[in-house]
């Protein structure tokens, strides 16, 4: 089956201007990311992954290149387009978690809904199924202080899917979480992803790369080689940890 893309990136640049100094931290870069696909971006730190990331979903400005969402360009929307595409058709989950501190695990939940105009019965239906789903139900009404690390991890993936989005960005999702609250993190994306969510994961963990279909390395800001996967090849995890390690280190030798 010919996958189809959902977002294509061509010649993407990004050059950080620091006083005098200029630093390309993303250098010509084509790409394209499938829909259904569990895409995991690597690279030594300072590669440009986050760039790249924040580049790919609207977060951050590009300062030459298109990228198309769908066949439609959308590096040239204004603010306010941008803020409304994003809002619709796009999740984000972060490293660090940034729930809203004064509100409970539910309106945190909830809030991306309502910002997007939801309606309350509907939103709420939506927001219990996803803290059933994410087996928070039980901290509804407590506040992110209140729960463990994971919990609000949780939280902002329930927070991320309310808006139903076409495509889930992730910048290292287990980064803050310990071994288990990160595995179980990586088990319901996972699962998310075999119902067909689309997913667009940064991390330096060969771990949690081992979740991927596609794997897009970067070095030097550029794409340093595509690793692909066969999502239902019951290839284990161990295989496919070895395989991602010797690549990497095979990309960085050469
Ligand atoms: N706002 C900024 N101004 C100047 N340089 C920046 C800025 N943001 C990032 N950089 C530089 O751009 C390069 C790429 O940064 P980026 O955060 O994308 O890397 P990364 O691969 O995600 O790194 P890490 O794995 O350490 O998070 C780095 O050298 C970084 O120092």
């Amino acid at each position: 089956m010919t996958k189809q893309a959902i977002i294509e990136a061509r010649n993407l640049c990004k050059t950080y201007s620091t006083g005098s100094e200029q630093y390309h931290a993303i250098r010509n870069i084509d790409l394209e990311i499938y829909e259904g696909d569990f895409t995991v971006i690597m690279g030594n730190s300072g590669s440009g992954k986050s760039t790249l990331l924040y580049m790919l979903s609207g977060l951050d400005a590009l300062t030459a290149g298109e990228v198309t969402y769908r066949g439609e360009r959308v590096d040239g929307y204004s603010e306010r387009e941008m803020a409304s595409f994003r809002a619709s058709k796009l999740g984000y989950i972060y490293q660090s978690i940034n729930l809203v501190p004064d509100l409970t695990i539910m309106e945190n939940i909830a809030l991306p809904a309502y910002i997007a105009g939801g309606e309350p019965k509907a939103v709420r239906h939506k927001t219990q199924l996803l803290m059933e789903a994410m087996e928070i139900e039980g901290q509804r009404n407590r506040l992110p202080s209140q729960t463990s690390g994971g919990q609000q991890q949780r939280a902002a993936i329930a927070r991320a899917l309310v808006n139903s989005p076409d495509i889930l960005f992730a910048d290292e999702p287990t980064g803050s979480l310990n071994y288990e609250h990160g595995m179980a993190i990586l088990d319901i994306l996972t699962a998310r992803n075999r119902q067909g969510q689309s997913i667009v994961m940064v991390t330096h963990d060969i771990k949690a790369a081992c979740r991927a279909d596609r794997l897009i390395y970067i070095r030097d800001g550029k794409v340093g080689g595509i690793l692909e996967f066969d999502k239902y090849d019951e290839q284990s995890v161990q295989q496919r940890e070895s395989v991602i390690f010797a690549y990497v280190t095979g990309r960085e030798q050469q």
